[in-house]
């Protein structure tokens, strides 16, 4: 089931990333431009987006997108409006143009800026609000923005959700070693979820590879105190100081590890850590359905259970934002109950 949305979400995904590394390295890394400056991300962002739709209208022509950006700032009458459009388009143009393993281009090139409606028609695709029924896509094309700038971790993220419900997730993560172990390793892995049919990982480079099957580790409530739990870089994401609390009710003594986007759902899953605490900073804060579409399911696929602070199930059936959820608690599923205790007993709710 979903073989083909699986096929093309990974090879969407993966191009996708292909072309965000070369934005970094590029972009970031050229010196004219400053570590602060945000126009990489703003770049990176706008093409991976433009790619995925534009590629995911070829095989899936009727699903709509629930999709982080918009093409307005690209619209504007001003130089440095046409300027981003035209850069977004020459990416995207060079990445579509590539030969792929079946020896032919996509043949859906973007031509010159005169035909630029069909670019920001791609991006503007993802406008769409979600909600309970049919099939749509949910996508962040650079998820962990701040990361991406750091050289850090970051992902291109990919769900299909059906009936409001997660069928199928697809994250790449290119600056995540394949191997955890081996420090050495090449980075760059694809991760990917079929509900009810497990969750697997390949490098990014090995286009056509084997999918190898990943679990989360075997931690019961009696090794809870061994465990490791990561959070978000920004504490203005995730409370940070709450997580301390949480780790020393637990008995945790592991520092936390904090890494940007939903790499962090992706490294629970194979093991690389146990728990992932995203804790409420503000309370009016609506997370975003593409923030961890896929990363959910790829975590339940590994073995894990994923609920807010609440022990609720998170509801993507209600437009663009969780928005009857409040924070995210994933761990594996022996040890979720013991954690949504400690959680709720620090956080008084
Ligand atoms: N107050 C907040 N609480 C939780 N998440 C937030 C908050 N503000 C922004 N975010 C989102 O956190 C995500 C990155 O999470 P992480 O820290 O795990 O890398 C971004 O998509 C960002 O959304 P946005 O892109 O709309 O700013
Ligand atoms: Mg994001």
């Amino acid at each position: 089931m979903l073989k083909s949305e699986l096929q093309v979400a990974l090879t969407v995904v993966s191009r996708a990333a292909n072309l965000a590394q070369s934005v970094f390295n590029k972009l970031v890394t050229a010196e004219t431009v400053t570590k602060n400056d945000k126009s990489p991300v703003t770049v990176a962002d706008y093409s991976c987006q433009a790619l995925i739709s534009l590629l995911l209208s070829k095989s899936f022509p009727n699903d709509p997108i629930v999709g982080e950006e918009d093409a307005n700032d690209l619209k504007q009458p001003t130089e440095s409006s046409i300027q981003l459009k035209n850069r977004v388009t020459q990416l995207v143009n060079a990445e579509l143009s590539k030969p792929q393993s079946i020896g032919e281009s996509d043949n859906l090139e973007l031509g010159t800026s005169r035909d630029s409606n069909v670019l920001l028609d791609a991006i503007d695709r993802g406008t769409f609000q979600g909600g309970s029924s049919g099939r749509m896509w949910c996508l962040d094309p650079i998820d962990g923005t701040k990361g991406f700038l750091r050289g850090g971790q970051y992902a291109v993220c990919l769900a299909l959700l059906v009936e409001g419900k997660v069928q199928l997730g697809v994250i790449a993560c290119p600056n995540l070693p394949v191997n955890p172990s081996n420090p050495d390793s090449p980075k760059g892995v694809v991760l990917a979820a079929v509900k009810g049919q497990g969750a697997f990982q390949r490098p990014i480079s090995e286009t056509n590879g084997t999918l190898t099957p990943i679990r989360m580790n075997p931690i019961t409530p009696e090794s809870l105190s061994y465990a490791s739990f990561c959070e978000s870089v920004e504490s203005g994401h995730s409370s940070q100081s709450d997580a301390a609390n949480i780790a020393n009710e637990l008995g945790i003594t592991n520092e936390p590890v904090r890494m940007d986007s939903q790499a962090k759902y992706c490294s629970i899953s194979r093991g690389d850590g146990d728990i992932y605490l995203r804790l409420p900073v503000s309370a009016d804060y609506e997370e975003k359905i593409w923030d961890h579409a896929p990363g959910r399911l790829i975590v339940a696929e590994a073995g894990g259970k994923v609920t807010d602070i609440h022990n609720n199930d998170l509801d993507f059936s209600l437009g663009r934002t969780l928005k009857n959820n409040k924070g995210v608690i994933a761990a594996s599923a022996d040890i979720h109950a013991d954690v949504i205790k400690a959680v709720q007993k620090v956080l008084k709710v």
